[in-house]
Parts: structure tokens; sequence; C-alpha cells
């Protein structure tokens, strides 16, 4: 294990904001992201991680060590912040030649390795050009290049893209995750950005009011999310109050729902998780073709209701459909007339209440 957890407590001098008995583990080659929404608690683990100050209980390991006392330039992290960071008045190659500077490596030796490191963020070009030249995405992986440079145990990725254009983002969540694994390096990226989080991490760990919620592999925590508070916070989530009334039957506002109901006894108070793309529009004709012919297939829950909203995303269409007072959230590709909604009874999770 690179990173390590364990136990984790800080409180502020004020007593309200910090984290409560934190543990996890970042293994080597591994990138762990840190979601939460504001005020979580996200900068104060990088805080800690850094050595910028010290946890009041549990401690902190890297590669082994533990961290307790070491101070921030001795902690062989490499981090880049959401800021960039750069030496505005050094060159590209000598903003990455710096660390190896600080470190008293020969200058033959660290012109070399800073030529190395910058051509693995792919700006070969750049090495005598100013950092106020370059672009956003450009000084992003100048900053990567100086964080990797001397081979640190350890990397930081503190919200490395909130300060780029979105078509941008897309790109950088790439090449940061390529030279991340090339480098084989335990990382631990924090962010708000769940897409980005989702998109490029092995693990997410989901903090919230200081506390770690759930640790777990994306599509776990997408699919699997351990309460409502990391189903609405990762990705959209239709959640509804219900009770299991029978096995395969769970009684809700708007009528019975079948799913799943294995794990709950008759009884369980539970909330239903619907993701928006599993649910599917219930165009005009199937409607009217279903009332006068044949049944709706039983292993689907139908509704229908008003189209209240529809938003144009583009490749999607994001629409809400009124069942009484209950709001139906869709994602939808279609863009015929939607007259209500249809919802597999096997794509609905069932949450604790
Ligand atoms: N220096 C400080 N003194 C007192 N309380 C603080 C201090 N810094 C942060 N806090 C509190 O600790 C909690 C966690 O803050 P933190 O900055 O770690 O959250 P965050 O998840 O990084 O938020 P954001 O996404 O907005 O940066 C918050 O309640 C915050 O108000």
């Amino acid at each position: 294990m690179t990173i390590r957890f364990e136990n984790v407590s800080y409180r502020y001098a004020d007593g309200k904001g910090g984290l409560t008995e934190i543990s996890f583990d970042v293994k080597t080659g591994e990138l762990l992201a840190v979601i939460g929404p504001s005020g979580s608690g996200k900068s104060t683990l990088l805080k800690l991680l850094a050595g910028f100050m010290d946890p009041q209980r549990g401690h902190i390991e890297i590669a082994g060590r533990n961290m307790k006392g070491v101070a921030a330039r001795d902690r062989d992290l490499g981090i880049v912040f959401q800021s960039y960071a750069l030496f505005p008045h050094m060159t590209v190659l000598e903003n990455i030649a710096y660390p190896l500077r600080l470190r008293n490596i020969p200058r033959t030796d660290r012109i070399e390795r800073a030529k190395d490191a910058l051509h693995d963020v792919g700006l070969d070009h750049a090495a005598d050009r100013m950092p106020s030249t370059l672009s956003g995405g450009q000084q992003q992986r100048i900053a990567l290049a100086r964080a990797l440079v001397y081979e640190p145990k350890a990397l930081l990725l503190d919200e490395p893209l909130s300060a780029l254009d979105a078509s941008l983002r897309g790109e950088m969540r790439d090449l940061i995750t390529h030279i991340q694994r090339t480098a084989n390096i335990a990382t631990i990226l924090v962010t708000h950005d769940q897409e980005e989080a989702l998109s490029m991490a092995d693990r997410v760990a989901v903090i919230h009011e200081g506390q770690l919620l759930q640790l777990a592999a994306p599509r776990d925590l997408y699919d699997q999310p351990v309460n409502t508070t990391v189903a609405s916070f990762v990705g959209k989530a239709n959640l509804w109050q219900g009770k299991v009334v029978a096995a395969g039957v769970v009684t809700t506002r708007i009528g019975d729902i079948t799913c799943n109901t294995a794990d709950w006894p008759i009884g369980s108070e539970v909330t239903l998780l619907i993701r928006p793309e599993v649910v599917q529009p219930l165009k005009e004709a199937v409607v009217s073709e279903t009332a006068e012919n044949e049944p709706l297939r039983e292993s689907f829950n139908h509704f229908r209701g008003d189209l209240v909203r529809d938003r144009f995303l583009g490749a999607v269409r994001r629409y809400d459909i009124a069942v009484g007072d209950q709001i139906i959230t869709g994602e939808t590709a279609y863009r015929g007339t939607i007259s209500g909604a249809s919802i597999a009874s096997d794509a609905i999770r069932i949450l604790r209440a």
C-alpha cells in the first residue's frame, strides 16, 4: 500500500468542520478519487496528506512511512493544483527541472530528466516558452510533468481540471490517467466533479460532513450506493419512499411497484433508486395500442402522466413526467411525444429508507 489513512480525525479550532475516523488505502498505480459536496472535507484530507497540518487522531502513511511530524517538503509527494502554480519567471523546462534542482541533481541530469517529462506530456516544442504564453491545458500538463519529474512516491491532484473549459476537460482526463498509469504511481484525485471521478478513478471515496460514506469502484458506487446521500450525489436519481408489502412488491405514493425485494423482509421501509437512463419513455402509440390490446409485460412498471419538463441536452433529452404529485425523471434519445414512463422491475435498486 502506498498511501494509508488509518482512523484519521481532524477538527478545526472552532470544533465544527473537519474529518472523522477516515480509513482507506491507495495501492501502487491506483487512482482514488475523493468526492463530496462543498464543505465535506476534501481540502482538509488533502492538507493532512500533504503535510500542511497533522491529524489529531489516527495516522497517515506514505510508502510504509508514518508521516507524523514529517514536513510537507519531505513527504515525497507530487502535487498538481487547480491553479497550476507554475513559476511565471521561469521557462517551461526550468519549471519542470525545479524539483530536481531542490534535490541537488546535477544540471545535465536534470535537463535530461525534465526533457523526458516534457515529452511524456506531449509538449517537447514548448521547452523554452514562458508559462504565460501557454493555454490552460498546456500549463496543466507542465504542472503534471513537474509533479512527476522526481519520481515521487505518490501523486496528489487537487481539482486539476476545474479551471479548464468543458471541451478540454475530457481530453485532459484521458491524458492524466494515461500518464498516471504509465508512471504506476498511487494517486489521489480530489474533485467536486463526479463525472470526472467516475471516468478517471479505479475507486471513488465519497465524503460527506467529514465522514467517509462509501469507497467503491465507480460502477459499484453508481449501481449500489450505500444510502440516499451517495445515490443523489453520484449521478442523477429518482428516489422514492416505499414499503415492502409482498415479495417483489413495494407500495409507494404512486401505487405498487414491482421490483426485486429479495433481501428485504415484508414490512421494510425502503427507498427505491431509479436512474433516469432506465426510465423508458411511454410513447403515445404504445399506450393506446396496449390499452386496447394485449396487457403490457409484467416485468415493467408503467405510468401514464403529463410531460411537465423537457430539456434537450444534445445526445439525450431529460424529461419529467408528473404522476400525481410524483415526478419521474428520465433520459432518452427518443424525440417523439412522451405520454408516460416505463421502468423495468430489475432496473430498480432498493436502499434503506
Ligand atoms: N481553517 C478552517 N477553520 C475552521 N473551519 C474550517 C477551516 N477550513 C475548513 N473548515 C471547515 O471544515 C469543513 C470542511 O472543509 P473543506 O475545506 O475540507 O471542505 P471541501 O470539501 O474541500 O469544500 P470545497 O469543495 O468547498 O473546497 C467545512 O465545514 C469548513 O467550513
